[in-house]
Parts: C-alpha cells; structure tokens; sequence
C-alpha cells in the first residue's frame, strides 16, 4: 500500500503541500488532481525521497521509499520525459536501466516492444518526439516488473491511441492486483482511468474519494433506443428515475443497469452516453473554489 499522511512542504518559508494524506491500496488506480502549481509532483516526488518532507510521512509498502530493498524492482517510476540523456539511443537507455537495477538485457527489449518503440530502437533520445519520450519513461517504469507504478503526468505528450494504450496498461497492472497512483491535470483522463481521485489545490486536499463518492453514485446515462416508449415503460418497471432529452431519454442510473434492461426486455439501444463528464467537471471546480476561498480569507 502507498500511504501518505499529514505530508507538509515549504519551499523557502513558502508552503507547497499542506497536510496532504491519503492512501493507495492494491488492485486500484488512484489520480491526483489538481491545476497547475497544486502540489502534485512534490506530493509525487516526497513519495520517492526525492524531496524531504518539511513534516509528515509517506510510505511504500510500510517503509519510506529509501528504505525499500531495491526499489527499482519494487516501484516503476515515470517521472519527467525531458529529463532523459539526450545523447542515448532509446535502446541504450533502456538496456542501461536494466543493468542498474539487475535485470535482463532481454526483458529490457520486452519493454521496448510493450511501449511501441523498438522498431526505433537505434533513435537518439534528442530526435524522439515528446510522446515517444513519455513512451520511454513509462518502459523505464515497467523495467522491473514493479508491484507500484508512480507516474506524473504520463498522458503528456500522448495521441489519442497512445492515450487509450496506457489507459488499458494501467487497468491491467492494477488487474493484477498491483497498485498505480498517477498524477494529471486532464480531468477527463484521469476520470477515465482512476478508481479513486484525490484533487489537490494549492497544496491542499480539495477531495478525495472514488468517484461515485465525489459525483454521487447514479450519475445518469443518456440513452437512444429504436423505441424509446418501450425503454421508458421498462425504466418506469424498475423505478428508474428519467425524463426525455430531445429524442433521447436521460435515465438517472449506471450505464451497466441500462445494459441489463434493454437485454432483459429486448430493446435495441443505438447510442448511451454516460453524463458524468460534466458533473465531475463542476465537482471539481467547487472542490477547488472551497480550497481558494479558505485561502483569500487566509490572505494567501
Ligand atoms: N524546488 C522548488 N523550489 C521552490 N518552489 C517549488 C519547488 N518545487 C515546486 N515549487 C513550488 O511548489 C508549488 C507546487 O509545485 P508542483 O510542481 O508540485 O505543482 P504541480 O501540481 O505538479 O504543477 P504542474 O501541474 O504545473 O506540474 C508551486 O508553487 C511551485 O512553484
């Protein structure tokens, strides 16, 4: 498990992160949230020992980052995609991680194929695009076959396809009851990904829950069926609360339920959009709305 808790950090007298604490348990992806400037890769980087904590404690599997026997088999980290050596090829990069952390030159090229880059194996870091360089880093974080994944912002840089890639390599690494905790400002990426969400602002916690929690439980579907008469009959059998949207009718449920009834009695759904986007979206700006008004009062 990642736990932090009460985490503080002041940078010259100025705070950055102000009693942060949470925790991330196997089998789950957890997204850390929050604008530019929140605090997020130092929460990131105070988990990894690379900042030390003005106060409080942060700990993978119990111990301090430090403190984890080999820490590169333990924990995959991804952390800034510029910071690579310019002058290395991407498979000189990723062979020498190998070595530094005792691994085998062939599951360095494994790597290399799981993250799409090896027929550009000979490529010098200084010519990768800034996707293929987020590519890298996350191979580099896979290396060790790790039990944790840490990675801030990994959808940087990313297209579309790439984006759909690690969302399907997160979900599987916590499938296999491994734990992920990523950070991102993309609130429909993380929304996407994450089983729990953790909003920061101005290096506070703003929320924090899954996100059923924070959006409420039924966060409503909108559905588009060949007969909608039929489908708002059965909504109305199961005491599903909807109302008609144009053609369309906005069921106030999980988008499974809605797949189950029109199984169930038949009905051909053309189209079902799950309309959480916006409420997560409002969700997040009052969480961090509360966090800058208890500032201004502070006169922050
Ligand atoms: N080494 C440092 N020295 C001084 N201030 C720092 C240092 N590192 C971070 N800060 C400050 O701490 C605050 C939080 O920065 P941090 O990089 O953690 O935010 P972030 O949420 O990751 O932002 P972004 O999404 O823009 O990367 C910012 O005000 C930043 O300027």
């Amino acid at each position: 498990m990642i736990s932090v808790t009460d985490i503080c950090k002041d940078f010259g007298g100025r705070a950055a992160v102000t009693d942060v604490s949470f925790d991330c348990v196997p089998g789950t992806i957890t997204g850390l949230l929050g604008p530019n400037g929140a605090g997020k890769s130092t929460v990131l980087k105070m988990l990894l020992g690379l900042v030390s904590p003005t106060r409080g404690l942060a700990t993978i599997d119990g111990v301090p980052y430090r403190e984890l026997p080999n820490p590169g088999r333990t924990v995959g980290v991804s952390l800034d995609a510029s910071g690579l050596h310019p002058g290395r090829t991407l498979r000189g990069t990723i062979r020498l991680a190998a070595s530094i952390i005792g691994v085998p030159t062939a599951r360095a090229d494994e790597v290399l194929a799981q993250v799409g880059l090896a027929p550009e194996y000979g490529k010098l870091v200084r010519n990768c695009s800034l996707g293929m360089r987020q590519r890298l880093s996350i191979g580099l974080a896979l290396l060790g076959e790790p039990r944790y994944l840490i990675l801030d912002e990994p959808v940087n840089g990313l297209d579309p396809s790439g984006m759909a890639w690690i969302r399907r390599l997160l979900q599987q690494h916590a499938e296999q009851g491994h734990t992920v905790l990523l950070s991102s400002h993309l609130l429909k990426e993380v929304e996407s990904i994450a089983d729990n969400l953790v909003i920061v602002d101005q290096g506070r916690v703003a929320a924090r829950g899954t996100l059923a929690e924070l959006i409420g439980s039924e966060p409503g579907v909108l559905v588009s069926a060949t007969d909608a008469a039929a489908l708002r009959d059965a909504l109305d059998k199961e005491g599903i609360e909807h109302h008609r949207q144009g053609g369309d009718v906005f069921a106030r449920t999980l988008a499974e339920r809605i797949g189950q009834l029109a199984l169930d009695h038949g009905i051909v759904v053309t189209k079902l959009t799950v309309a959480s986007t916006d409420r997560i979206e409002q969700m997040y700006f009052e969480s961090i709305s509360r966090i800058s008004a208890v500032g201004s009062e502070k006169g922050v």
